[in-house]
């Protein structure tokens, strides 16, 4: 089992309840704006707490609230591709990639820059990239973090068609590449069904 969610939350206004139970691949959690998709990954990484219910990834419950457990960010090692890309920008971007690098385990450094396609950007700083540039050095950035399962919030968003194009091709490629659990949330069905290895909905 990839991700075992069961969770409820109030926030303001809005009651969230969200339930996925999915095996290996990408899970696609599709929903209008503002039906808390982004909360939900909020929850998984560990940023915000459930009212009730459970998070299990990989078979590791990260939360439950009924037994207590809520285990802490940084223990729960998740990749998080937040939906700006909030590169450090005082860091140039070979920096940036390797910030959380742990150097053991994980994914190769050069590998992953070139299945990325971002090694001519190496010295460059982040002020100076496009969109879609700074979208794959921050999916680059937590991939080396050794993550044991990846969050894509909306990884397609305000980018142009051909740049859309590109990183889809690359989630695929991630996708089928990288044994690991990713859960990515997007409002576009079309996004949903190409990349989804299955969809749910909130
Ligand atoms: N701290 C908060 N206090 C009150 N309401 C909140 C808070 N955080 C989020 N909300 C509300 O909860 C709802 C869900 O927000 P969330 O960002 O998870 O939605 P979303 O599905 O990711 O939306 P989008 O696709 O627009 O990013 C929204 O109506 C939002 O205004």
């Amino acid at each position: 089992m990839s991700f075992d969610l069961d969770l409820t939350k109030r926030l303001g206004e809005t009651e969230i309840a969200c339930r996925i139970v999915a095996d290996a691949g990408l899970t696609v959690l599709f929903g209008p704006s503002g039906a808390g998709k982004t909360s939900v990954l909020n929850m998984v990484a560990g940023l915000t707490a459930p009212d009730a219910g459970h998070v299990r990834v990989g078979g590791e419950t990260l939360f439950d609230g009924a037994a207590g457990i809520d285990v802490p960010v940084a223990e729960r090692r998740a990749g998080y591709v937040f939906q700006e890309a909030r590169l450090f920008p005082h860091l140039r971007v070979r920096a940036n990639l390797l910030y959380g690098c742990r150097g053991d385990g994980g994914l190769d450094v050069d590998e992953t820059i070139a299945l990325l396609g971002i090694a001519h950007l190496l010295d460059r700083w982040p002020r100076t990239l496009s969109g879609g540039e700074a979208r794959r050095v921050a999916i680059g950035r937590a991939l080396l973090s050794d993550p044991r399962f990846l969050l894509l919030d909306e990884p397609l968003s305000s980018l142009d068609r051909a740049r859309r194009e590109e990183i889809m091709a690359l989630i695929e490629r991630l996708r089928d590449a990288v044994r690991m659990p990713i859960l990515m949330v997007t409002h576009d069905r079309d996004e949903a069904t190409r990349l989804g290895t299955r969809v749910v909905g909130i």
